[in-house]
């Protein structure tokens, strides 16, 4: 699907749509507990391929006025009858080959195209050292993927640096394993923020797992222990805000988020970087208000390491600040949906940006964007955050814009409501 974005200004009040990362594993702990109701869950294509995963593994899934009733595998995942499909979901491939090695049988996981060229192989490789019979079916580390069971726990070492969501994947299954883990992280633990989700959402649940940074970072897991999630409400999620608020900050409009309370997420560090670029940025964290008012912006330095998924939006921000900004630490963005570096160097230049890719960074530097025929990579984060720059350029057309399902659906339907100009041209 195509879009076409003129100048726009907006203003007025939105809600935050929920959490992704939240809402994928309080379906995943909701469906190896007993019974729970997931209330208010992000009900998109992402979330809805780990419900489809989990259904597959076993779970009861209903969805009530809104919530999801889950009846659980309590623990025991079984076989599914057919291939798990996860589309384009990565946290659902890696939370569901770790969960699946418990099953007694083999699991076959496989997505689209993008998730076929997605890296899993430090993920695999612990889960081979863990006693886990796993492999890629072209053994190149991506999908599809074959578990055939057998999960025991271990000591493991796995590198950070290439995605958390390996380390997310095994804090939720070695609980349930027949022996202790102890996984300790190599080198810099990226994206941080989202392991720390993990940790929090299974201690929810009544899981224990002590986090050791005496020498590094290990996670003692203990085995066989039992997940108790009953009910759950997930909150808001920054990084969908993030497009909200950065375009208050880009087209000097005024705009209130709610819904966006205190929680782990990284990406509520875009409150500091508005204000650090120059926005007016009120947070009424008890009311889980966020106002912003867009002033003049400046370039800033921004370190993408906690934060990945911020770089498209922080990126657009640049384009439009005064001076330069460095988003560096970034290589991880490389292995999303798309390559987000290598996507937003193409399409920012195509604006009449000044913009410099680098292995694990990109230096921008702001000017007058023009509008032009933009690519979306079929990569929601870019879609959305093109859109925000096309509505300071107008003139622009966006192609894959329907790639928003898979994290914000109502994206277009909810900004245009709040003014910006936007026109579907086709299916
Ligand atoms: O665990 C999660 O919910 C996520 C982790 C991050 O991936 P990486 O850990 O691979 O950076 C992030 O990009 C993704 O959108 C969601
Ligand atoms: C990369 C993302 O999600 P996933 O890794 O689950 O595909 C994202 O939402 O930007």
């Amino acid at each position: 699907m195509r879009v076409s974005v003129d100048v726009s200004n907006i203003g007025g009040e939105l809600n935050a749509p929920t959490s992704k990362s939240y809402t994928h594993r309080a379906i995943t702990i909701g469906a190896l507990s007993c019974e729970c109701i997931v209330r208010k869950p992000l009900l998109s294509a992402d979330t809805l391929a780990t419900v489809a995963a989990c259904e597959k593994l076993g779970a009861k899934i209903e969805k009530v006025n809104g919530d999801l009733h889950i009846i659980g595998m309590k623990g025991k995942p079984g076989v599914p009858d057919d291939v798990i499909d996860v589309k384009n979901s990565g946290t659902t491939l890696r939370l569901m080959t770790a969960i699946s090695s418990l099953a007694n049988g083999a699991t076959v996981l496989t997505g689209d195209s993008s998730i076929r060229g997605r890296p899993n192989q430090p993920l695999l490789d612990v889960l081979n050292r863990l006693n886990v019979d796993v492999f890629s079916t072209r053994n190149n580390g991506c999908a599809p993927i074959v578990v055939r069971g057998g999960l025991k726990g271990s000591a493991a070492e796995i590198d950070g640096s290439m995605s958390s969501q390996f380390i997310s994947a095994l804090l939720m299954a070695c609980p349930l394993a027949t022996e202790d883990t102890i996984l300790s992280i190599k080198g810099e633990l990226k994206s941080r923020p989202y392991v720390d989700i993990t940790v929090e959402m299974l201690q929810e649940a009544g899981v224990k797992i002590l986090v050791d940074e005496s020498n590094g970072i290990k996670f003692i897991i203990p085995a066989n222990q039992q997940y108790d999630l009953k009910d759950y409400t997930v909150p808001g999620d920054f990084s969908s805000a993030s497009y909200l608020l950065a375009a208050a900050a880009m087209l000097g409009s005024c705009i209130t988020v709610h819904n966006l309370f205190p929680s782990k997420q990284g990406d509520s560090e875009i409150i500091n970087v508005l204000r650090l670029m120059g926005a007016e940025v009120q947070w009424d964290a008890q009311q889980g208000v966020v106002t912003v008012e867009g002033k003049q912006l400046k370039g800033i330095n921004f370190d993408a390491g906690a934060t990945p998924d911020l770089v498209p939006t922080v990126a657009v921000l640049a384009a439009v600040a005064d001076g330069v900004t460095v988003i560096g630490n970034a290589k991880h963005v490389r292995y999303k949906e798309t390559d987000r570096l290598h996507a937003m160097a193409v399409e920012l230049s195509k604006m009449g940006i000044m913009i410099k890719e680098e292995p694990d960074s990109l230096t921008i530097t702001g000017g007058k964007l023009a509008g032009a025929d933009l690519h979306g990579w079929h990569d929601h984060r870019i879609v959305m955050a093109l859109t925000l720059a096309a509505m300071v350029a107008g003139k622009t057309t966006i192609d894959t814009a329907d790639s928003v399902s898979i994290s914000y659906p109502k994206f277009f339907e909810e900004i245009s409501s709040i003014g910006a100009k936007i026109e579907m041209l086709d299916e």
